[in-house]
């Protein structure tokens, strides 16, 4: 059964990175993504962007929805304070089996809680089984369609406090045009856009921050 492209990305990693490093994994995933195959992790360029929000945000509670292959979820580990932790949710189980050997081999899986499963019925599940009180980020980077519901039943759930983040990756590509409409008219959120590239692409992309004012 030949391989699946996520399966080539983690083999490279595995053979090219060095363990337990976790910026030398994003590295060589963005070697592989942007010489060999294109693949949907947010990047470097985007990465920047998440960085820099992430040390703003300074959580010790995240929740990312779309692990994909763990890139963005070793993206964020590696920037959190000791006790803080990553809930990561990942529907697709061959990618959450990727992802679960790429947070490992890159040494954050003590911080990192990747659950699989769909996300409409994790989040309701964050209280009462895995211990959450409120959510400090939220990175939005699943299917698009997604993003509008999610957002609702988080604020359902009682999860955001007064300043809880929320950054959202792919508003321009694949673009998620009602949630930036949702998001960007909602009184309980202060919106800021940030104009960037899509992963290893000469296309145009952006994130939108949204900070939850209670
Ligand atoms: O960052 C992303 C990019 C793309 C994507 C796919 C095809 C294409 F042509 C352009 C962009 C899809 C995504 C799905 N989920 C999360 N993130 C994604
Ligand atoms: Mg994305």
């Amino acid at each position: 059964m030949n391989q699946s492209k996520e399966q080539r990305i983690l083999n490279f990693v595995l053979q090219n990175a060095v363990r337990g490093d976790p910026c030398s994994v994003l590295d060589t995933i963005d070697m592989y993504c942007s010489q060999k195959e294109w693949a949907m992790n947010v990047g470097n360029e985007k990465g920047l962007i998440l960085d820099k929000t992430v040390e703003e945000a300074n959580p010790s509670v995240a929740l990312e929805l779309g692990t994909y292959c763990g890139y963005s979820a070793i993206r964020i580990a590696r920037l959190l304070k000791a006790g803080a932790h990553l809930l990561t949710v990942e529907f697709n189980p061959e990618f959450a089996a990727i992802a679960k050997q790429m947070i490992e081999f890159a040494g954050v899986q003590d911080k990192v809680k990747l659950l699989e499963g769909p996300s409409e019925e994790i989040i309701p599940q964050l209280k009462k089984k895995y211990e959450v009180d409120t959510l400090d980020f939220v990175f939005l980077d699943h299917w698009k369609d997604r993003y509008t519901p999610d957002t609702i039943l988080i604020q359902e759930c009682n999860l955001l406090r007064k300043g809880s983040v929320l950054l959202a990756d792919n508003v321009i590509v694949p673009g998620a045009p009602e949630f930036l409409n949702y998001i960007r008219n909602n009184p309980h959120f202060q919106c800021t856009n940030y104009p960037s590239r899509l992963e290893y692409m000469k296309v145009e992309d952006a994130m939108e921050k949204a900070v939850f004012l209670g």
